[in-house]
């Protein structure tokens, strides 16, 4: 069975016991249709580890978006786009402003240039070249968390930073790469497995572009929660049956991380059980 959705269904499990309410707290989101906040039964501090050398971390308790997820990962780390006229999905759409851009967040942020000793990079042509370059250092991270520009982003990032760790392999000696996504903030139902399926995937092309080998992929969070809407869904879910973890494949031809389109990743055999539809997502 997808060791992904053991660890999903563990989650929701210990949220669903041991979880805080927030209901009556002063919360941010509403549901759209009545205006009325959107509270959460959310779990501080959760810590996912997945072993991307053993399996694809995709769940098949109901499928995820592959394409749209790979699309939203490549708008924001490869086209370093803010606008969602650059996007195939429309899962931003009540996010961005009548021209499309929703502001300073994720794409605008990686392709920010600092400046460091051997000159301007942005924030992920700075990672491959460490990668490449020096790939044990422990300085190997992105921050797309900007304070000063927070104030003219829609949504404050949620999924905000990535910290890469080179291991060595202990039988052949090859370069393995780890890493750890930091989220302040996770939709369990929504978006946990979309972000996971992200990271992962990125993690894969970069590995690749740099002449690695994937290793484990972390991710933390800080809140992670339940809305009140999605309670009966997600307990319909923890229901099924796990199905076996789909094959990755991504096209062993590309080298260079701008040259990944879409559809030189794929998940092989990927069969889940039936879509949940119309889950409406707290704005
Ligand atoms: N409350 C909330 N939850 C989120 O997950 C979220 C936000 N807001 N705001 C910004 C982005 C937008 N995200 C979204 C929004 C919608 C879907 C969504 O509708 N997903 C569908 C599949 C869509 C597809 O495959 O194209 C789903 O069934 O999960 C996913 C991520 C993640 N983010
Ligand atoms: O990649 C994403 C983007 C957004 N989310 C969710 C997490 C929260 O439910 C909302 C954002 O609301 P805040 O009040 O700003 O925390 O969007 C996600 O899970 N993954």
């Amino acid at each position: 069975m997808s060791y992904a959705d053991e660890v999903f269904i563990n989650m929701c499990t210990s949220i669903l016991e041991n979880g805080t309410d927030t209901k009556g707290e002063k919360v941010r989101p509403i549901w759209e249709d009545t205006n009325e906040p959107a509270y959460t039964i959310k779990n501080f501090g959760v810590v996912n580890r997945y072993d991307l050398s053993k399996e694809f971390p995709a769940l098949t308790l109901r499928p995820t978006g592959f394409k749209n997820c790979v699309d939203e990962i490549l708008w924001i780390w490869q086209k370093k786009s803010n606008n969602i006229k650059d996007l195939n999905s429309h899962i931003w759409d009540e996010w961005a402003d009548e021209k499309g851009s929703i502001g300073t967040a994720y794409g605008y942020q990686i392709g920010k240039k600092s400046r460091y000793k051997e000159g301007w990079f942005d924030q992920i042509d700075r990672v491959i070249y460490d990668l490449k370059n020096n790939p044990y250092s422990r300085r190997i991270m992105t921050n797309i968390y900007c304070h000063e520009d927070l104030h003219l982003m829609n949504l404050y990032p949620c999924a905000y930073s990535m910290t890469f760790n080179v291991t060595a392999d202990k039988e052949d000696g090859g370069l393995i790469l780890n890493s750890i996504l930091n989220q302040r903030s996770n939709d369990i139902l929504t978006a946990n497995n979309w972000n996971v399926v992200q990271y992962a995937v990125l993690t894969h092309m970069l590995a690749q572009v740099c002449g690695m080998k994937v290793g484990e992929f972390v991710h933390v969070i800080a809140d992670a929660h339940i809305y009140d809407r999605h309670v009966p869904i997600i307990k319909e879910l923890i229901k099924r049956e796990p199905l076996e973890a789909p094959e990755f494949w991504i096209n062993p031809e590309i080298k260079d991380f701008y040259d990944f389109t879409v559809d030189d990743v794929k998940l092989i055999n990927y069969k889940t059980h039936a879509q949940v539809k119309n889950i409406p997502v707290a704005v």
